[in-house]
């Protein structure tokens, strides 16, 4: 234990795409007590990861907490959202889970837009678009591909149900991680059985949704360093986990800079963008949580920095070089078959600018949904809160000023998913909102930038590329 505590010690998990990270925190104060963290891999022809990994990896993560994990009162596991994990009628695994940043579902995510009435239907009775990224069509795509590996599924989980069904032998999900399926209807706040009928799933293979502030059960496992009985909160999608980490209050804008980049905010308005662009999400609290996705963010930027032989924070000013590194296809703008384009290259462009360039198509590429998401909600000096492992970075927090115009607060606090589970997880044991402990927490504390003036001419330089490159990005 690396601190003392004062009050009742709690568990937040964070199961994200690259590693799980666990805290164990003091639930009236905040204070970190003891932290862990291990890695899982994403292989396959797409991008898939073995469940039981992240089962082990939980295990590793609590062991490096220590005495501390033992301890706790309380637990909650936020999880990348999205992910299809098939389980058998004996409740085992059918086959690797398919991850948010697959793309091969884009036929099947085209079909059933169209299928169930078009977008504008779509936004306005489920709350998103199903794009390949969702749930629904990673279904289809495994009914379509897999039909063995379809049929034998019995139950259909999410990275983060998945864990707390393994630590609680109980069924159950929450309406943030829920509203990423393209089967959970926002304009019911159910789920739409017109839609699981349309993919042949049945509701019974689906997890109850939980109402915010509900328990999912007790810890009932001996695999790992956890009381047995300790409570187990609902859990959320890794983003819904973040916002309540961060204590957010409506109108509040965020920029995760991760394996995946979001853009998001709490909106007490039901979102319902008939672009597909803004996924209007629920979030773990009763508002919802507006946000855009791009899977281009850290991974290429440091393929990028690797490719040039450069540290990631080696950036040069100046040049005219353009670069979409699109690497993984795209999701926002909505370009599946995408690869990466550069643009401008001359005599005179230095490494250093290159990478400098792949920084700005990345955040150009987040910060273009950033007035879709406020919708009014927030001003243009309204700060940036700037989370995930690239905000430790100063390339990165130099290349969102520049380029938003906006002042910039970076937390302190690292891990905020793994927080804001914390959070759910001491607001179920002491009776409070989550939201209102982060803040009590004081999480958003940090380090304060102010605005700079955008830069105006490289985002019109970024958006002619993308507006030209029309044909070679939609692959
Ligand atoms: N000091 C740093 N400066 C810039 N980027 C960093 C730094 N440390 C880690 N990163 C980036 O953070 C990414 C991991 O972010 P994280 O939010 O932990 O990922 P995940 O989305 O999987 O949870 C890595 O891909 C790496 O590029
Ligand atoms: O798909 C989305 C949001 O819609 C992603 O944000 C995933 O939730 C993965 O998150 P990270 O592993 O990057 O944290």
């Amino acid at each position: 234990m690396g601190a003392q505590s004062e009050g009742p010690l709690v568990v937040g998990v964070d199961s994200s795409t690259q590693s799980t990270k666990t805290l164990v925190v003091d639930a009236e104060t905040g204070l970190v007590i003891a932290r862990g963290q291990a890695p899982h891999t994403v292989s396959g022809d797409g991008k898939e990861s073995d469940p039981e990994q992240w089962w082990q990896a939980l295990g590793e993560a609590l062991r490096q907490c220590g005495d501390a994990a033992r301890q706790a009162s309380a637990v909650s596991v936020g999880g990348q959202q999205h992910g299809l994990v098939a389980l058998d009628a004996a409740g085992e695994v059918v086959r690797p889970a398919l991850l948010w940043n697959d793309v091969r579902p884009a036929p099947q995510s085209e079909r059933l837009t169209e299928e169930l009435g078009g977008a504008k239907v779509w936004a306005e009775r489920i709350g998103i678009v199903p794009r390949p990224a969702f749930t629904v069509a990673k279904w289809a795509w495994l009914r379509e591909n897999e039909p063995a590996a379809a049929a034998a599924t019995t139950a259909v989980r999410l990275p983060h149900d998945y864990l707390t069904q393994r630590l609680t032998g109980q069924s159950v999900t929450d309406r943030g991680d829920a509203s990423g399926t393209g089967w959970w209807a926002s304009s019911t706040q159910s789920y739409d059985t017109e839609i699981l009928e349309h993919v042949g799933l049945s509701p019974d293979a689906l997890p109850r949704v939980a109402l915010p502030g509900e328990a999912a059960g007790t810890v009932r496992t001996e695999e790992l360093p956890l009381p047995h009985g300790a409570l187990v909160a609902a859990g959320t999608g890794d983003n819904m986990a973040a916002a309540l980490g961060l204590g957010l209050r409506p109108g509040q804008p965020v920029l995760s800079l991760g394996t995946s980049g979001t853009v998001y905010a709490v909106s007490t308005h039901r979102p319902t963008d008939p672009t597909g662009m803004v996924a209007g999400f629920a979030d773990a609290r009763g508002d919802w949580l507006p946000l855009a996705c791009t899977l281009n963010c850290t991974l290429a930027v440091d393929r990028v920095a690797a490719l040039l032989g450069r540290d990631r924070e080696a950036v040069e000013p100046g040049g005219s070089a353009v670069m979409l590194p699109f690497l993984d296809g795209e999701r926002t703008p909505n370009l599946p078959h995408a690869s990466g384009l550069v643009h401008g290259l001359r005599h005179s462009t230095t490494a250093g600018q290159l990478l400098q360039a792949a920084y700005d198509g990345s955040v150009f590429a987040l910060l273009q949904a950033l007035d879709q998401v406020l919708d009014g909600d927030a001003g243009a000096d309204t700060p940036l809160l700037l989370i995930g492992g690239g905000a430790k970075g100063r390339a990165w927090r130099e290349t969102v000023r520049r380029l938003s115009g906006r002042p910039v607060v970076v937390p302190q606090a690292k891990e905020l998913v793994a927080l804001g589970a914390a959070a759910q997880a001491a607001g179920l044991l002491l009776g409070e909102d989550p939201a209102a402990v982060a803040r009590r927490w004081g999480t958003t504390r940090g380090a304060e930038y102010p605005a700079v003036e955008r830069d105006g001419a490289a985002w019109e330089r970024l958006a002619a590329t993308l507006e030209s490159g029309g044909a070679l990005l939609r692959g």
